[in-house]
């Protein structure tokens, strides 16, 4: 069997033992597809992942950059309070159009604010605003992670958490001649965490229903 063979294989067993099936999370994958939405929202077991993390802390406030189809959006959403709150950027109107509809069928509307546009440019208005946020999880364009991982440290409450999203790259990350712009935003970003006295990292490589990957996780001192 081909290795990622199992690694499909593995994640169903888990998934079909820990992760009960959800018709409301199954059928946003659907609307995904049918509006040709590219497959790369994070897996059932990281979706949940990230549930169980913003249940453990109690978060209150989620920003996250990449929304797609709002798959992890609402992850996040059904782990926060009542009254909490998931800021999440999408660059793609259409994208955004999907996922607002997601997340109304999904009935986490009055939780999540989905903001169009530029994440760079969304960044500073957020900032204006005065919001302050406990878990940041950066998925969108990785050339823009140090961008972002800079913002992250703007707008985060103390012990805020920063998860960063695809940062293996199938083992590309290490290839220091890499000429992919989202290889060296990864290690750029990996630079910028390398002895930041404000952030305590740790990497973790993954294999599953998404291949060879990995996420970096930090917490704001
Ligand atoms: C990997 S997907 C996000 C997946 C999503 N977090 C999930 O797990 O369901 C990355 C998303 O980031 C968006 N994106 C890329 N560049 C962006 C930018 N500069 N500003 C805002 N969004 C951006 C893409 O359009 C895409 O929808």
């Amino acid at each position: 069997m081909e290795r990622s063979e199992v690694w499909n294989k593995v994640d169903e067993y888990f998934g079909n033992k820990l992760l009960p099936s959800d018709s409301t999370l199954e059928q946003v994958l659907l609307k995904n597809k049918e509006a040709d939405i590219p497959e790369i929202d994070v897996s059932p077991a990281q979706g949940k992942f990230l549930y169980l993390l913003t249940k453990i802390k109690a978060i209150k406030n989620v920003l996250e950059i990449g929304t797609l189809g709002g798959y992890s959006s609402i992850w996040f959403a059904r782990a926060l309070p009542e009254h909490g709150k998931v800021y999440t950027l999408e660059i793609d109107p259409d994208f955004a159009k999907v996922a607002k509809e997601n997340i109304r069928n999904a009935q986490c509307e009055h939780k999540v604010e989905v903001l169009v546009g530029e994440a760079l440019d969304t960044l500073p208005k957020l900032k204006a605003d005065g919001l302050l946020f406990d878990l940041f999880f950066i998925d969108a364009d990785k050339q823009n992670n140090p961008q972002y991982l800079k913002w992250a440290l703007e707008l985060a409450n103390p012990g805020a958490l920063i998860i960063a999203d695809n940062v293996v790259r199938d083992g590309l990350v290490v290839d220091v001649e890499s000429t992919d712009e989202r290889v060296q935003g990864v290690r750029e970003f990996v630079d910028l965490l390398e002895n930041n006295p404000r952030l305590e990292s740790t990497a973790i490589q993954t294999v599953g229903s998404k291949g060879y990957d990995g996420f970096i996780m930090s917490v704001v001192k």
